[in-house]
């Protein structure tokens, strides 16, 4: 099967994959499919999808509300902060992640800037979790009648389900590609333990960009857990690290999903699939550009569920002296991560 590339720069090639092959295609299809899933994630660590099963009504309603959202005043966004870390649910404005110097945490933290303790990342999110849930719970806003904030909790509980379905169906082409059955990974994903991260990049001065030497909208990081769904709008701006080392950037295409494994992915496969880093900077522009629009994205940071044990996953390893890293649970391991950022 010939794989359309969606990025090509530098060494690094992500995929652009038509996912309705897998979900609707014949036996042939599937697995062809399946196993450029799973290349993509092994040498890129990304993949895009296209013909996913996410529709664009649902996303462009998911946006608009996203936008009233952070289009609140500050106190009403401050009165919903993140609190708990192991909560993990809640507003965070900007500044509000962990600063982390350059190897002191590996990876950066789930946004964190590295390599800097003096700039602030520009930008703002509303993170959201299962729901409902034991023990945590959302910190939603306000609905006020006729506003873009009216529904906003029961559309999000939906796109939250409906992101939560696609994981499952993402990590069953992941177990076909590793030639396990395709059900394998079912049990380990069926909970929705995952958080959707709402993301707003406020309009910025170019300026800004010019005065600070290493501004971004956010820092290199790798994410946490097994895959992340990245759904971006038009704007530009996020990069992906290259194996030369740099940069490249991973151009929006209409319709498609972007999705990067996890540190907790690359755990599991015994470091056979790739947690890339990545980051935004300035969108592409002219050199006369004195503002730069405000950009808007929606992250759903998928995990396996809290309490499945993690350990290397069958057709990873030969035998147990292969195997680079001792069981640990989804929950503690995402516990470990999430108290280092915030
Ligand atoms: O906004 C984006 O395009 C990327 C966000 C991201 O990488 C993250 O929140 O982990
Ligand atoms: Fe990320």
């Amino acid at each position: 099967m010939t794989v359309e590339a969606a990025v090509q720069d530098e060494g690094l090639v992500i995929p652009l994959i038509d996912f309705s092959k897998f979900l609707h295609g014949s036996p042939a299809e599937r697995v062809e499919t399946a196993r450029a899933i799973l290349r993509g994630f092994q040498t890129a660590g990304f993949v895009y999808l296209r013909a996913h099963t996410i529709p664009a009504a649902t996303l462009g309603a998911v946006f608009a509300r996203s936008a009233g959202f952070f289009a609140q005043p500050l106190d009403a966004k401050v009165a919903l902060s993140l609190t708990d870390a192991a909560a993990n649910r809640g507003y965070l404005r900007q500044g509000r992640e962990k600063l982390v110097p350059l190897g002191e945490e590996e990876g950066g933290g789930q946004g964190g800037v590295q390599g800097s303790d003096e700039v602030v990342e520009l930008k703002e999110s509303l993170e959201i979790g299962r729901e409902p849930h034991e023990q945590f719970r959302n910190h939603w806003p306000v609905e006020e009648a006729g506003t873009a904030l009216d529904g906003f909790r029961d559309e999000m509980v939906r796109f939250f389900d409906a992101c939560k379905d696609l994981h499952v169906q993402v990590m069953r082409a992941i177990a076909m590609g590793l030639g396990l059955d395709e059900t394998h990974f079912d049990g380990f994903v069926d909970q929705g333990d995952n958080t959707l991260r709402l993301l707003h990049y406020p309009q910025v001065k170019a300026d800004v960009f010019k005065a600070n030497v290493g501004q971004v909208r956010a820092g290199e990081h790798s994410d946490y857990g097994s895959i992340t769904l990245l759904f971006q709008d038009g704007r530009g701006g996020l990069q992906v690290k290259s194996p030369s080392g740099k940069f490249v950037d991973a151009t929006p295409i209409p319709g498609t999903i972007v999705v990067n494994a996890g540190d907790l992915l690359a755990r599991w496969s015994n470091d056979t699939i790739k947690s890339t880093v990545h980051r935004v900077v300035e969108p592409p522009h002219d050199d006369d550009v004195d503002v730069y629009p405000p950009r808007y994205s929606v992250a759903y940071f998928c995990n396996p569920n809290a309490d499945s044990l993690i350990e290397a996953m069958p057709g990873t390893y030969v035998d147990e002296a292969d195997k680079k890293y001792g069981g640990i649970t989804s929950g503690d391991y995402l516990f470990q991560r999430l108290a280092a950022t915030y």
